[in-house]
């Protein structure tokens, strides 16, 4: 079942500069230029892509924080802005910016209030706390007021006030941006085991791409309000031709290296007894021709790296849209 289907999805800005004593000029961004997008339920989605590329307009469109400028999207099935009050019951919210706690209080009597807000029955309010509770590792600091909090402490605050209610899609922008290393494990863990259950559709935007690995199964790489790129993290690294390579280790150097279909020799080091292979296909018969060589030491794969397969999207995959004036 779709949880978020969005068809044609427009979202201009306007914006206008003062260029003379009298003169104003006006420029329309789109922000978000004809998006179409179905997420079905319990799907694991990143929406990356390069600064101004339109992602958190795209979230607030879906969370109801802004009326689209034009086409169709309904999220749980419902209208997001005009159905905002009934949808909020059905989607969670953390975005880092904007804290859905009471910064006054402590971290615990916002989840009370929240429970009452959302109507939560107890029992399942309780579960649901105990579970973040053991999970987050919230008990050193769940009787300290919000404002007390590190960044750290208070995200893994956020992600329990926007789970208390027992939603079925979870909407996050950048959740684990400036937290430390610890912090960034234990959040992402977090995600990923509730992505992994099944039951709660995460939809997130992040520029860090160990959150791409570990939680988004699919990626939707936007740019300029366009998506560029739909589908796993692996059909990118086949799209962009980013390889796995060999490293063989030899005992000693051979007279002719091995070479065989699907292997390219891309470099020689040592004398001769290192040498790295970019592969097109499977292994096999690579290390078949190494080991026939009676001289193979030890053999290593790497992988290829995402960095270089997102940098190459934004900078060579994208077609750039200027404004609109
Ligand atoms: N309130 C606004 N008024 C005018 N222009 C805006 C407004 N909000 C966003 N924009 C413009 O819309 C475009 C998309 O912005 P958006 O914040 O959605 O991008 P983003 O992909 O989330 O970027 P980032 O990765 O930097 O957070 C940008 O050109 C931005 O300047």
């Amino acid at each position: 079942m779709a949880v978020i289907e969005a068809r044609d999805l427009r979202k201009d800005f306007t914006i206008r500069r003062r260029t003379g004593r009298f003169r104003r000029e006006k420029r329309v961004v789109p922000a978000v230029d004809g998006l179409d997008l179905t997420v079905e339920a319990g799907e694991m989605l990143g929406y990356i892509g390069p600064n101004g590329a339109g992602k958190s307009t795209t979230l607030k469109m879906f969370t109801g924080v802004l009326y689209p400028s034009a086409g169709y999207v309904r999220v749980c099935g419902f209208e997001p802005v005009p159905q905002r009050v009934a949808m909020a019951r059905r989607i969670g919210v953390v975005f880092g910016q904007r804290s859905q706690l009471w910064w006054d209080l402590p971290l615990g009597d916002s989840f009370d209030l929240l429970r009452h807000i959302y109507r939560v029955p107890a029992g399942d309010h309780a579960a649901r706390l105990a579970r973040c509770r053991r999970l987050l590792d919230l008990d050193g600091f769940i009787d300290q007021p919000v404002r007390q909090l590190s960044l750290g402490q208070r995200m893994r605050g956020e992600l329990t006030a926007a789970l208390l209610h027992g939603p079925s899609v979870l909407f996050l922008d950048e959740p684990t941006i400036g937290l430390d290393v610890v912090s960034k494990q234990a959040v992402r863990g977090f995600l990923a085991d509730l992505g992994a259950a099944g039951d709660t559709t995460l939809v997130l935007t992040t520029h860090d791409l160990a959150d791409i690995e570990r939680l988004c199964r699919r990626l939707v790489v936007v740019d300029a309000g366009r998506i560029v790129h739909d589908g796993t993290l692996d059909d990118l690294h086949s799209r962009y031709g980013s390889q796995r390579r060999v490293v063989v280790d030899l005992d000693e150097p051979v007279e002719v290296e091995p070479q065989v279909t699907g292997a390219v020799l891309e470099a020689t080091e040592s004398g001769g007894r290192r040498l790295t292979y970019a592969l097109s296909g499977p292994p096999g018969p690579l290390l078949a021709a190494l080991a026939g060589t009676g001289r193979l030491r030890d053999v290593a794969f790497v992988e290829p790296e995402i960095e270089d397969v997102v940098a190459k999207l934004y900078t060579t995959g994208t077609s750039r849209a200027s404004g609109r004036s």
